[in-house]
């Protein structure tokens, strides 16, 4: 019978006869809750091994050359180029790493061997020449591994790393200038006081020095729990194993729960050193923990976090080119979509927000929604907001101001904001910013169906009045010419009055506002005028080198509106 057909229960029900809680580490003075990220672990990256070894088809020498270019312009010093005694791949690709790879000195290149005479000796020859490499050995050391894998119990697991230990210690004895790596892997399925055991019997045969410290690298091969549990068992892991001042205490988290990132911050909370990791998070199942989001989340508390993520795209294509897979548009930091509001409140307070950074000049980062700056990682300001039916005022305000330098005043939004709300709904999809600003030109400023057209005006002195002012202007009407006359105190009230006898409709200027479109001497100008009539208010907007002209355009693009209202048209 197997496990299932054992099982009474089915489905989710299932949960607590097939599956066993993880159990909690014994460890109540635990020191790492209180304590702060305060500088950048060592990284190393182990994406041309580990991330490697989980793609459908692994990288050939291109893709892995492109990788490894990023990876040293990035900035690490610790990178683990493959496990060349399992292919000729990455054999070779050691040998071209070490030959042609332009390597700095300060930079370590890392290699991974099972504790195998054969493979172990077939690595030594990869790494020759090669400037201060990290041999990187490791067993499964897990008590289901121990049972079902090795069928061996601990003092023969424990047997495996120290025949290996020795064994490449004394190749390393001959050559001189190497470094070394420890892993019990499988460690989060291994009982600590059996990782401890194993670990303190390769820092016994390896007996590592201030000036070659040894890694010990405890991964969590599998997440198996929440990531406090690993953040224990890295405190205790610290403070029980031995000659711990010649050690670095090494991260390795994967992300079968999802809680990654957070184990890995958590266990340099308790102590590692650290951390091996990949390009956002490539590797086996669910990925291996995700370098450029933890640098990131360590960026945006003010830690530098000494790798360079300022070029995320570069980063992005190249992962998406070495590795053939996509990333995800809510991928932390570098998705299409995370930069991106869509919905109104969030614009607003986004929109508000970039208008205080700029208006007080404060260096500190602090938008609503926003917890970077889209600039530290070369993303542009441009895609912020986007308008779809979840919408606001605010939103449209801002890719109005922003990408066609409109300032529309605040009833003008409201107003707007209806019209644009009503094709979003109807249409069910985004409202891309040039439609928003064509529907704008349309609505407000070209009027294509608009009955009147404002032509040319002049004004002179009411020679029977004084301090008023008479207003001639052209305007046509239906395609025939007409002129018409007002007074008023200058020529906006002149005007509006020469058009309300002329329409019948009495109306008046409730609101005015102008800017400048360009800078320069043929600078054009957008007059903004709210036009009281009986029954309400409507907004006109007029477009000119002259500012007198765009407000009387503005408020013949009233009238017109408040024509169609009145016949019954939008
Ligand atoms: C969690 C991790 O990411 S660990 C890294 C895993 N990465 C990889 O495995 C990718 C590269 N590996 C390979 O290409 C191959 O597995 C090779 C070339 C290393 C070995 O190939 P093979 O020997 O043909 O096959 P295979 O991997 O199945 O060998 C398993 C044997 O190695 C033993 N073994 C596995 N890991 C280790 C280890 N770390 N130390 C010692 N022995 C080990 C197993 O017990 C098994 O022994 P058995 O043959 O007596 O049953
Ligand atoms: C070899 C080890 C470190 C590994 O890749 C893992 O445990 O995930």
């Amino acid at each position: 019978m197997d496990a299932t057909t054992q099982n009474p229960a089915k489905g989710m029900q299932s949960a607590g006869v097939k599956y066993r809680p993880y159990p909690q580490v014994n460890i109540p003075d635990r020191t790492w809750p209180t304590k702060t990220i305060s500088k950048a672990p060592v990284w190393c990256s182990v994406d041309l091994r580990d991330g490697n070894q989980a793609l459908v088809d692994p990288m050939g020498h291109d893709r892995k050359a492109r990788m490894f270019q990023l990876l040293l312009d990035m900035g690490f010093k610790e990178i683990e180029i493959g496990f060349p005694s399992a292919s000729q791949t990455d054999f070779d690709f050691a040998r071209w790493c070490i030959e042609e790879g332009n390597v700095a000195d300060d930079v370590s290149l890392q290699v991974l061997v099972q504790c195998r005479p054969e493979l172990i000796t077939r690595t030594f020859e990869a790494l020759q020449g090669a400037n201060k490499p990290i041999v990187h050995f490791y067993n499964s050391t897990s008590e289901l591994q121990r049972r079902v894998v090795f069928a061996k119990d601990v003092p023969g697991i424990k047997q495996i790393a120290v025949d290996a230990a020795k064994m490449i210690t004394d190749m390393a004895s001959k050559a001189g200038g190497y470094r070394f790596e420890y892993s019990p892997e499988s460690f989060t399925g291994t009982e600590l006081e059996v990782a401890l055991e194993i670990c303190n019997a390769v820092i016994d045969v390896m007996k590592p020095t201030a000036d070659n410290k040894l890694i010990i690298n405890l991964p969590s091969t599998v997440e198996m729990a929440t990531p406090n549990v690993y953040a224990d068992q890295i405190e205790w892991m610290c403070r029980n194993l031995d000659n711990r001042e010649n050690l670095i205490v090494s991260l390795h988290p994967h992300n079968d729960r999802g809680t990654g990132i957070a184990a890995a911050e958590l266990g340099l909370l308790a102590g590692a050193d650290r951390v091996e990791g990949t390009l956002f998070g490539n590797g086996e199942r669910t990925g291996n923990v995700d370098v450029v989001t933890m640098a990131l989340n360590m960026f945006t508390q003010g830690v530098d976090p000494e790798i360079d993520c300022s070029h995320i795209e570069r980063i992005k294509s190249v992962f998406e080119y070495s590795n053939q897979m996509k990333i995800g548009e809510r991928h932390p930091y570098v998705g299409e979509l995370v930069y991106t509001a869509f919905s109104g409140s969030h614009q607003d307070a986004i929109n508000k927000g970039m208008k205080a950074i700029k208006v007080a000049n404060h260096p500190v980062w602090e938008v609503p929604y926003l917890p970077i700056d889209p600039q530290d990682v070369g993303r542009s300001y441009e895609a912020i907001i986007r308008i779809n039916s979840q919408s606001g005022k605010g939103g449209i305000a801002y890719i109005l101001q922003q990408d066609y330098g409109l300032n529309l005043p605040r009833n003008l939004q409201v107003e707007f904001r209806e019209d644009i709300q009503r094709i979003t709904d109807e249409e069910g999809k985004e409202l891309p910013s040039r439609r928003i600003y064509d529907r704008f030109i349309e609505r407000y400023v070209t009027q294509p169906e608009g009955r009147i057209k404002f032509v040319d005006h002049h004004t002179f002195a009411d020679p029977e009045r004084k301090g008023v002012r008479v207003v001639a202007a052209e305007i046509i009407d239906n395609g025939e010419t007409k002129r018409i006359e007002g007074r008023g105190n200058g020529p906006i009230d002149g005007f509006i009055n020469a058009l309300s006898h002329y329409l019948g409709i009495e109306m008046s200027v409730e609101d005015y506002s102008e800017h400048s479109l360009q800078h320069g001497s043929n600078a054009a100008a957008i007059s903004y005028v709210e036009t009281a009539y009986p029954g309400g208010k409507l907004f006109g907007a007029g477009i000119s080198t002259n500012i007198v002209g765009a407000s009387l355009e503005a408020i013949v693009s009233a009238a017109n509106r408040v024509l169609d209202v009145r016949a019954g048209k939008n």
